[in-house]
């Protein structure tokens, strides 16, 4: 059946978690829709990495089954990471549930994740194909529960420092306003991947061809990551932006009234609220402000919780599409 769970930010919508459970276990994990592995914090780490965060112990639970063998390991963009051995178990998510699902217990985690004691891991959501399992890769929770779901979608409903919603097999057409604009998604690099070629800024004209034209939907990434072209046009309509090689981004002054940035998502130009561009203070004072749209190099560019903000987005895994509103 369908399921549904409120997501919550963590302060300054750095990440939103929501509850899952685990072999009768509920513990918060960040839904991530740019990875593909489910770990989590568990009774294998030392306490001194566990202080202060949940953890998942595979001996309370009578459906867990060990995966001889299995090991996984992966790395993200940010240099953080997590390693261990793998088993199975029933995950619930607000009703839709998966018996066998593979769960990766962590033996070893980089910093950021033990520091960030909210979370107990993440819940990978974009393709199998990028699973890290060895050696046997293994599948996603949606992946597992697309057979199941009354609808073969996930939604994504992230609001800014307020509950949100993310829903499994139903799409709940109150949650945004006006028709969802769908676009395919290529599949290939394993992200739910689309086409992204132009932007505006403020209701100005388009802009064509930004180099690459490719974007990812990413629950996992805090900021918008795009193209240098689109961050240099987007900024040059901001007073006082500078890039602040100290902070490593954008930086303008907290004061600075932020026009939208319209974004082509598949052919339909998607908006993104100048307030939510306006991602955080870098200082006490509260003077200067950290962009919510910073640059990449790498691409596909990445449309991380910045979007989400201003976007409902549905995740077809039936036909392989991104359905986006406004809400
Ligand atoms: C900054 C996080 N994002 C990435 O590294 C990333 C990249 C990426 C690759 C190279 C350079 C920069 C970014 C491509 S897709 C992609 N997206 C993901 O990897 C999504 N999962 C992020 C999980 C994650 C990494 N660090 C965290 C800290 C707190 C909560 C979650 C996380």
């Amino acid at each position: 059946g369908a399921g549904s769970v409120a997501n919550t930010p963590e302060a300054g919508d750095v990440e939103y978690l929501a509850p899952v459970t685990i072999g009768g276990q509920t513990v918060n994990m960040d839904f991530d829709s740019g990875s593909s592995d489910l770990w989590v914090f568990n009774t294998q780490l030392s306490l001194n990495t566990l202080s202060g965060h949940m953890a998942y112990n595979p001996a309370q639970s009578s459906t867990f089954q060990l995966l001889p063998g299995s090991t996984f390991s992966i790395s993200y963009g940010d240099g953080s990471g997590a390693a261990g051995n793998v088993g199975t178990d029933t995950v619930n998510i607000g009703g839709a549930t998966v018996t066998g699902q593979a769960i990766e217990l962590a033996t070893d985690v980089s910093t950021s994740f033990v520091t960030d004691t909210q979370s107990t891991g993440l819940i990978g959501l974009a393709f199998s194909k990028l699973n890290t399992v060895k050696p046997v890769q293994q599948k996603t929770f949606f992946d597992n529960a697309l057979a199941t779901l009354p609808e073969p979608v996930f939604t994504a409903d992230l609001r800014h420092n307020a509950a949100g919603t993310y829903e499994f097999g139903a799409i709940d057409s109150t949650k945004f306003s006006g028709p969802l604009a769908w676009t395919p998604v290529n599949t290939t690099s394993g992200f739910w991947q689309f086409t992204s070629q132009a932007f505006a800024v403020g209701g100005g004209a388009p802009s064509t061809s930004v180099p690459g034209g490719q974007a990812i939907a990413d629950t996992g990434t805090t900021l918008m990551l795009a193209d240098q072209s689109v961050v240099d046009g987007y900024y040059s309509q901001v007073q006082g932006a500078v890039n602040n090689a100290t902070v490593g981004g954008v930086t303008f002054p907290c004061s600075a009234t932020l026009p939208d940035l319209q974004i082509d998502v598949g052919g339909t130009m998607a908006t993104v609220r100048g307030d939510d561009i306006n991602f955080a203070p870098v200082d006490q004072t509260g003077t200067t402000c950290f962009g919510g749209l910073q640059a990449t190099t790498v691409q596909p560019q990445i449309y991380g919780d910045i979007f989400f903000k201003s976007n409902f987005v549905a995740f077809n895994g039936g036909n392989n599409s991104l359905g986006v509103a406004p809400h």
